[in-house]
């Protein structure tokens, strides 16, 4: 079998995000399952395409400082070649700086031969000059100096800035451009945490207990999920420690009924199964159908027998058949996702403050949907993985606003010890800078009337 380039790979990843807005990951894993990169290789691919995302505000920022402010205006193939070459400049010590510019010349001579000398120039310019190169001036513009520095769009470093301030922002915004810890839940249906930690100790993979979630573990070793003691049995689910804790706040009881509303792939579904001892049932909505599969076969491989599966819109009033209340109703929302662009971070470039507003419209529909199917009594969790106040405080006081029969329950009263993930408001809120967690929302709704 012909051995792959990983760079080359990686550049033609890059510009399949770029050119179609496609996710990163499913071409990845694709690429790597072919089998045509072994070993490093492989960690390589991995690195270059994830890091150019995560810093390609820091690349474009370099583009336009050793390029003249050319960036916006280079054809698409070069400029993901510089930044690429960039990234192994910068980000990665041990690439040598030989290797990074000559072979970004190579992927130039291939994908934009009139470029490659170009590329030479601008790669062997910013090795030179990179101990004078001036960035955004810190204290006269803020939100340039951070976009610039920590690699995110200007308006959601804005947004930061005006919820955390300066100073908190800047933390946000760099432990936003990191790598995402992996979090697994163990599946207390079949082993416990001491039992499954023991086991990973055993084959030398290092783990640690969650700070928060009571079945997290998070993994410290390099290692590939599906490779971990255990997976194929089905004794954990990869989820990070807020979407557990999202789950758990909604404190889910054996025998009861529950509606996930928008549920797929069923993180939250099978480990609300999981708290219910597979006991009642969990209906998991989703209008994807396609996704629902995710679900049902999560279930399966966790041993979960009580999730029914049902494809529709959560938004229409009626969409769900049986005529029954729920006890209790998780509406995991579908929101910007800007809480988790340290594992997709090719969204940030993406979103829009207008897709913030567009999403807040479909939150507010699905939430009033769902608040008749809810009985008297019972409990509405709504989450988003957003860290954004349209999507998340603004749905719950428009909503609370026009839903008399409703209370925001406190959540420093009912956890007391996990006080510092409770806003004083008693809303959950995860920040990856203050919790080495995923920016998560979640805020707890009883119906009173
Ligand atoms: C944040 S994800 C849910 C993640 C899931 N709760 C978990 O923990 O794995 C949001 C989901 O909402 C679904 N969705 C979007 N609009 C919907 C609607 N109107 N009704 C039902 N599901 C919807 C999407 O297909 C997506 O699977």
């Amino acid at each position: 079998m012909t051995r792959a380039n990983p760079r080359q790979t990686a550049l033609d990843i890059l510009m399949r995000v770029e050119r179609d807005r496609a996710f990163a990951e499913p071409i990845l894993d694709r690429e790597l399952s072919r089998g045509t990169l072994a070993g490093p290789d492989r960690g390589l691919l991995t690195e270059l395409v994830y890091g150019v995302l995560r810093r390609q505000g820091t690349l474009d920022f370099l583009v336009d400082a050793f390029a003249a402010n050319r960036s916006t205006r280079l054809e698409r193939a070069v400029l993901v070649i510089l930044r690429l070459g960039l990234y192994q400049l910068f980000f990665l010590d041990r690439i040598p700086v030989s290797a990074a510019v000559n072979e970004s010349v190579n992927l130039a001579k291939a994908a934009a031969p009139r470029a490659a000398g170009f590329v030479n120039a601008i790669l062997r310019r910013a090795d030179r000059e990179r101990q004078s190169l001036s960035w955004p001036d810190r204290e006269n513009d803020p939100v340039a100096y951070i976009a610039a520095r920590h690699s995110h769009p200007r308006w959601l470093v804005e947004r930061w800035i005006e919820q955390l301030g300066v100073p908190e922002a800047e933390e946000l915004a760099a432990s936003m451009s990191e790598q995402a810890p992996l979090t697994i839940r163990v599946n207390t249906l079949k082993t416990t945490r001491e039992t499954l930690m023991a086991e990973f100790a055993a084959a030398g993979i290092a783990a640690e207990p969650t700070s928060w979630a009571p079945h997290g573990v998070r993994i410290i070793s390099k290692a590939a999920v599906t490779a971990l003691p255990g997976f194929s049995g089905g004794l954990f689910a990869v989820q990070d420690e807020s979407s557990q804790l999202a789950a758990l706040f909604l404190d889910p009881k054996p025998g009861e009924s529950i509606l996930d509303a928008c549920a797929a792939p069923g993180g939250k579904a099978t480990y609300l199964a999981q708290l219910m001892e597979n006991q009642g049932e969990v209906l998991a909505c989703d209008i994807s159908a396609k996704k629902l599969r995710l679900v049902a076969e999560a279930a399966t491989r966790l041993g979960i027998g009580i999730i029914r599966t049902i494809a529709a819109d959560a938004a229409k009033p009626d969409v769900i058949p049986d005529e029954s209340v729920f006890d209790r109703i998780l509406l995991d929302a579908p929101c910007s996702g800007l809480g988790v662009i340290r594992r997709n971070p090719e969204g940030k470039w993406w979103k829009t403050p207008e897709d913030v507003a567009r999403l807040a419209a479909t939150q507010r529909n699905i939430l009033d949907a769902l608040a008749p199917r809810l009985r008297t009594g019972g409990v509405i969790l709504y989450s988003t993985c957003s860290t954004m106040e349209a999507e998340n405080e603004g749905i719950i006081d428009d909503f609370l606003s026009r839903n008399g029969g409703f209370v925001l329950e406190d959540l420093n009263a009912l956890y007391p010890d996990a006080a510092g993930l409770f806003t004083s408001r008693g809303v959950f809120r995860s920040w990856p800078h203050r919790h080495s967690m995923d920016g998560f929302f979640a805020a707890r709704l009883r119906k009173c009337l």
